[in-house]
């Protein structure tokens, strides 16, 4: 295709191109083969009375290793318009673009993805001076499904979308990935709660965890979407070592959107004026959405919302259970809100958090200041200076009420980590003299 035919906002992104000439060349990676996984067996046990809420079908699992797939060379292509490419010279209104970014998502053939994708592309999310490349992750049974996904993004000439390459092995899709956000993951239906899908995902984190670290931008920042997101994050970024554990986040942002909607609508105000919103914990019918440190107008929840039989009851569950709620009316999991969420959740990375206020994410544990368990993903408050880097928020109030709700969540988080425990790499025991679970650590 000749850059005359193109029409002016793609004009303008073949413009971009001649000044970045070196980096323009997007490759669409098929990979027919499946991925080979070494049978390296073991075994872990795990008793229900000690943990009755989460329970542990996997008996038996399978180590993952590198996926090794070789991709024929005949193979290798380019996708669509994205292969252009284009001889030097800036035009003038490219001139001030930033240096492109990396950024990778899995499960970009489903429902969330289908939202987010769109987003990215716009410089709705990073800025109308950023210039992006999507690497998208699907499998085999959405090979086609990515393609006319990568067909729509071609057709709707969006300027900052410089490189889209579609392909189904992590090891090269997350090739430089300055981001990656892990969406791809089974879906829970109705009835069932989002630990019932550890089984079945908590796998996927182990792998894609490996592959970025083998081949993703040593500084990538990593948002876990797929549920249970909490765990599968702390299972991603134990398969990781060589990035930064602090770069690792679960998803609670949607919840601290659904938490301000009720507030707000409680309270007979916009949305805009309910503000320093946590939600504590895990993105399950745990979590904590915390009324004693948010803020209506500046002032505390408590002054103006006196009902407090209200927040600690009907409020708190509404949005514990929100979630499911929707999947009742829809019949599948949200969509929309989670990529609108997803959006805020980088935005509160990438651009200083406004003074006083404070975010919620799923992050590392080790070295909190509000003595919760380490070494688990725990949802907490979180404030940037728009670097992507985050400091957790210290001047947080605490009251029994809290406190007793923050232990509920904690315990959970902890006993899916013991499921979890031959995908971490943490071997748990049960103690003979104690009857307790003790970590190998602690054994040696
Ligand atoms: N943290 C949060 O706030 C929220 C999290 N979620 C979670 O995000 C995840 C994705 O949701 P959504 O995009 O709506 O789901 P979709 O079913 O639309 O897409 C999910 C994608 O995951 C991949 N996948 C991997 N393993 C499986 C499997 N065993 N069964 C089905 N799909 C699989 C599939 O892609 P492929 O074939 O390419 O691998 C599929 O396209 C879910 O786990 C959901 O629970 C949803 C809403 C909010
Ligand atoms: O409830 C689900 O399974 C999907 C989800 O995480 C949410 O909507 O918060």
């Amino acid at each position: 295709m000749a850059v005359a035919e193109l029409t002016s906002r793609a004009a303008a992104a073949a413009s971009f191109a001649r000044n970045n000439a070196n980096s323009l060349h997007a490759s669409q990676i098929y990979v027919p083969s499946s991925s080979s996984l070494s049978s390296d067996h073991f075994r872990t046990r795990y008793r229900s009375t000690v943990l009755p809420k989460i329970t542990c079908s996997v008996n038996q699992v399978q180590n993952s290793a590198p996926v090794q797939v070789e991709i024929p060379k005949d193979k290798a292509d380019c996708y669509g318009v994205f292969c252009l490419t284009y001889d030097l010279k800036a035009e003038e209104e490219t001139k001030s673009w930033k240096k492109m970014i990396n950024i990778a998502v899995s499960g970009a053939a489903g429902m969330i993805s289908n939202h987010l994708l769109f987003k990215l592309a716009s410089g709705e999310v990073f800025g109308p001076d950023q210039p992006i490349a999507l690497r998208l992750l699907g499998s085999e049974r959405s090979i086609q499904a990515l393609e006319g996904v990568a067909m729509e993004l071609e057709d709707s000439l969006f300027p900052l979308l410089r490189e889209v390459n579609i392909g189904i092995d992590p090891y090269e899709v997350f090739q430089d990935a300055e981001w990656a956000l892990l969406i791809g993951a089974k879906p829970r239906g109705p009835g069932m709660e989002r630990a019932d899908l550890l089984d079945i995902n908590g796998q996927i984190f182990a792998e894609q965890g490996k592959a970025l670290n083998a081949v993703a931008s040593p500084n990538v920042k990593v948002i876990v979407v797929g549920n249970p997101c909490n765990t599968n994050a702390l299972i991603c970024m134990k398969n990781a070592p060589k990035i930064p554990a602090k770069n690792f986040h679960a998803l609670t942002r949607l919840d601290e959107n659904r938490a301000k909607c009720q507030l707000a609508l409680k309270a007979g105000v916009f949305y805009d004026k309910v503000s320093n919103v946590t939600i504590w914990g895990n993105h399950s019918t745990t979590q904590v959405p915390d009324f004693l440190n948010a803020k209506i107008n500046g002032l505390p929840v408590k002054e103006v919302i006196k009902d407090h039989k209200w927040l600690e009851q009907e409020f708190t569950e509404k949005v514990q259970k929100r979630g499911g709620a929707l999947i009742q009316k829809w019949g599948r999991s949200s969509a929309a809100s989670t990529a609108v969420s997803i959006v805020d959740a980088i935005k509160s990375l990438v651009t200083p958090t406004p003074e006083g206020d404070w975010f919620s994410s799923g992050v590392y544990t080790t070295g909190n200041p509000y003595g919760i368990a380490e070494d688990i993903v725990f949802s907490m408050p979180c404030r940037s200076n728009g670097d992507g880097d985050y400091e957790l928020v210290k001047e947080i109030q605490f009251d029994d009420y809290l406190r007793s709700r923050i232990a509920k969540t904690e315990a959970e988080l902890l006993a899916e980590k013991r499921c979890v425990a031959h995908l971490t790499g943490e071997v748990w025991f049960i103690h003979h003299n104690s009857s307790s679970f003790v970590s190998l650590s602690e054994v040696e």
